[in-house]
């Protein structure tokens, strides 16, 4: 039988390339399954009767996997567990670094502050997916990863619920002056004051973003006592008794607090400007834990030395340090001193989903879709390209290879696809398209290695190819 290797040295030039992204190039193990004998990743794992076992593809153990920002431990084991090469770091990198690095890798996880520019994955030559371990993907350019073939995953929810808990203690902090008490104390200052000091119940909570985390903070500020108005680009069902108003003035302009929760979007930079202030009642707090670049903070300053607004809470800003330390000065960003000299405003360093849940929960989530996608080619959950699924092999289907075949989703390519599969036997297949990017994946039975290897070679020959990759 031809080896793996074998195949791999007498590829011509342009399968080399579609090879190593379906893990054949640079890889020690064999690129694609080896039908008689399976990978030793499997290879007598599991008792005959035992329930169905998933099949594993290629060796695991020559995927390369980078995690960057402290992806949490439960997420790397699940990696780990599956036999991939992964190494981890707590800070994100440098670009020159991570350029350096991402070369090298076919996985890549990240949390917020790791940008994945089109500069930066035009050099990510066997990349295959990014894993983001939190719920933004603006850090990522998710059109130049899906031109290329490079899925992407997150987090949808499940730090919402952290971040929405501390909002609401944010809520409650501003009311009362905690921060300054607080840090007035800590200087040895006793300073009981009441003056301009309030409860929040009865108070009107203006959140801007009625999506996971804006709807979660609605129940929880409703059950203090707050009154509840949103505003969001689509109509959305309003939880409770909360209202969606119209426009975002009618918010800012009812609103004791205002809080908001919108992507980093080109509509949402600078969402809060001076207007944006001039329309906010006088003494109104407002609060951020979306993303830096929703606020304009110069105009922030300027609003809260006026006393327009009596207080703010940020804990996003426009530019982040790379890893923890003294960083949040001037160096960093012209308004760091400024804003630091402001009264009632709290600072806090990017740490709304920052809770012992919510990390554990998206490192789960994560790693299990990153598993998926490397195992099986599935991709559900992915934020940019379509996604496709068809059922788990196992090993009671031997002979089986999984097609998946990336392409630009232009006329005529399904024909041209199923010329080359239909001289085997299909037993499934499903294809979707998201914009220009086409998704297909199909399931051949009863296919000898040397067939992958013309099947391979066929559709990497298409013009429409981006990347195919042969499982199993
Ligand atoms: N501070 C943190 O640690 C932290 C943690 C999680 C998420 N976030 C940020 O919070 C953001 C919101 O998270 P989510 O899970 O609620 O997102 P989501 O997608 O569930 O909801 C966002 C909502 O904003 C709305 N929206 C979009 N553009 C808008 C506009 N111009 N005006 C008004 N509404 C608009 C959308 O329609 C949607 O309903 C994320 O994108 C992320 O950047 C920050
Ligand atoms: O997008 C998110 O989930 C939040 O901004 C949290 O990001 P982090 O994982 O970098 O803390």
């Amino acid at each position: 039988m031809t080896s793996a290797q074998d195949i791999q040295t007498n590829l011509s030039a342009s399968f080399q390339k579609a090879v190593s992204n379906s893990w054949g190039q640079n890889l020690s193990g064999s690129p694609i399954a080896n039908f008689s004998s399976p990978p030793s990743s499997w290879a007598g794992a599991i008792p005959r009767r035992s329930a169905p076992k998933v099949l594993k593809p290629f060796n695991t153990q020559d995927i390369k996997i980078l995690l960057l920002e402290n992806v949490n431990v439960g997420g790397q084991e699940i990696l780990r567990n599956q036999g991939y090469q992964v190494e981890a770091l707590k800070t994100s990198l440098p670009e020159d670094q991570l350029i350096e690095k991402i070369r090298d890798i076919h996985v890549i996880g990240i949390r917020s502050k790791t940008k994945l520019t089109e500069r930066v994955l035009s050099e990510a030559k066997n990349l295959l997916v990014v894993g983001c371990f939190c719920i933004g993907t603006n850090q990522v350019d998710l059109e130049y990863a899906a031109r290329h073939g490079i899925s992407v995953f997150n987090s949808p929810f499940a730090n919402s619920r952290s971040v929405a808990e501390l909002v609401i203690a944010e809520i409650i902090l501003l009311a009362r002056q905690i921060g300054d008490r607080s840090n007035e104390m800590h200087r040895s200052t006793w300073n009981k004051v009441s003056a301009k000091c309030w409860e929040i119940r009865g108070k009107t909570l203006g959140i801007v973003g009625y999506g996971h985390i804006g709807s979660q903070l609605s129940v929880l500020a409703e059950a203090m006592g707050m009154n509840v108005i949103y505003y969001d680009v689509v109509t959305l069902m309003a939880l409770g008794t909360a209202r969606q108003v119209p426009t975002l003035e009618k918010l800012l302009e009812e609103s004791d607090f205002v809080t908001l929760h919108v992507p980093d979007l080109p509509e949402t930079r600078n969402l809060i400007s001076t207007t944006q202030f001039e329309h906010m009642k006088n003494g109104s707090y407002l609060i951020n834990a979306s993303r830096g670049s929703v606020v304009d903070i110069p105009a922030l300053i300027k609003a809260s030395r006026s006393g327009k607004i009596a207080g703010a809470a940020l804990d996003v800003f426009p530019q982040e340090p790379a890893a923890n330390g003294d960083y949040f000065n001037s160096n960093l960003n012209t308004w760091g001193d400024d804003l630091r000299s402001l009264n009632n405003i709290i600072l806090t360093p990017h740490i709304g989903g920052s809770t012992e849940e919510a990390q554990r929960a998206i490192g789960i989530e994560v790693a299990d879709a990153l598993v998926r996608y490397i195992n099986q080619g599935i991709t559900l959950g992915s934020v940019n390209l379509p996604e496709v699924q068809l059922r788990s092999l196992t090993l009671d289907e031997p002979e089986h290879a999984r097609v998946i075949y990336i392409h630009r989703n232009v006329p005529g390519v399904l024909r041209k696809v199923n010329e080359i599969l239909g001289d085997h036997n299909v037993d499934k297949q499903i294809s979707d398209s998201r914009g220009d990017i086409a998704y297909l994946m199909a399931d051949i039975s009863n296919v000898r290695y040397e067939q992958i290897k013309d099947i391979q070679e066929r559709l990497e020959a298409l013009s429409s190819r981006i990347l195919t990759r042969v499982l199993y």
